[in-house]
């Protein structure tokens, strides 16, 4: 049975750290979908995004933010404002860290960031599965302990979904009481054509190395659907000849393979066929130009 409305918890909780940290696992595996794309490579997440978590307790509104980094563009420098500016507006901070990596510079200039803080902040050590013993989380929850005032340290694998029911027991206990803030069905606070173009950036990602995967944009051109087809065209954004080479591919061959990939995946996620034509365009320096980069979304929310 669900709590009377009056008794119900909500908030806003932001979620921070360096970059492939596990943010994004974290967001999707506690709202059960995928609402931000993931990748093995540094800052996939580019926008603040939020996925909304519902249940009898209440509502927890995550902001899934960038990996905050050294930046070398202008984009880099938005991303980064992007997820400092969450901090001010949240009920409270998880500041994920990579466990498998221990206690980082990194981290300690992000924490440094933090603190002192008005809103309550956890550590999550995340990717708890990836220690070569786990009596090696014990050490690492002290010197955690010692580099912050954080509220709750708390252990976690989001991959295997170990930890997660605590840290959502943990959360509730910090929110204040008060009435959902997104119909409970909503899971994000994206568009699906968002959803769509993310995921065909995350393919990129996934089969694009070295300087590519970072110089794209991707942008949905046309949507139209039906009950059973959804057919949809989107512009991929790089910034030299040399990368939409590589895009391309021989004979076509790469952005063969990535729009099946992305295909696939929108046929799953929609249940109906799909299909999708891409397109590939060269803007020059395109992460460091002001007009573009509000064209593309990337702007104060
Ligand atoms: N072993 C292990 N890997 C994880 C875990 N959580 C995330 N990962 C992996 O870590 C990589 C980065 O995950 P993301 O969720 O994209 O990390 P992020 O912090 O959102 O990354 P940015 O977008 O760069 O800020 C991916 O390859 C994930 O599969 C975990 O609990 N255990």
């Amino acid at each position: 049975m669900n709590a009377p409305e009056a008794k119900r918890r909500s908030g806003f909780v932001a979620v921070v750290g360096r970059p492939n940290v596990g943010k994004s696992t974290l967001v999707n595996a506690v709202v059960g979908s995928k609402v931000a794309i993931v990748t093995p490579k540094p800052q996939t997440t580019r926008h603040n995004i939020r996925g909304v978590y519902t249940e009898e307790r209440g509502q927890i509104v995550f902001v899934d933010t960038p990996g905050i980094h050294r930046p070398k563009s202008k984009l880099g420098e938005w991303m980064n404002e992007s997820a400092r500016r969450v901090l001010r507006d949240v009920d409270l901070v998880l500041f994920v860290i990579d466990a498998s990596r221990g206690w980082t510079e990194g981290d300690a200039r992000i924490a440094g960031e933090l603190f002192p803080s008005a809103v309550p902040v956890f550590a999550v050590l995340n990717k708890i599965d990836a220690l070569p013993n786990r009596a090696l989380v014990l050490p690492l929850i002290e010197r955690v302990q010692d580099a912050g005032e954080f509220r709750e340290i708390v252990p976690v694998s989001a991959l295997r979904g170990e930890g997660l029911d605590r840290l959502v027991d943990l959360v509730f206990a910090y929110l204040p009481e008060g009435p959902y803030f997104y119909p409970p069905d909503v899971l994000s606070d994206r568009p699906e054509a968002f959803h769509a173009a993310e995921i065909i950036r995350e393919k990129i990602l996934l089969l694009t190395e070295e300087e590519v995967p970072h110089a794209v944009d991707v942008q949905i051109e046309s949507w139209e659907e039906t009950d059973r087809l959804l057919s949809l065209s989107a512009v991929i954004t790089v910034e030299r000849e040399g990368q939409k080479a590589i895009l391309i591919g021989r004979g076509g061959s790469k952005l063969k393979e990535i729009g099946t990939a992305a295909r696939r995946e929108l046929e799953e996620r929609f249940g109906k066929k799909v299909f999708l034509k891409l397109w590939v365009r060269v803007r020059e320096r395109w992460r460091d130009r002001p007009t573009f980069l509000r064209e593309f979304g990337y702007r104060d929310t």
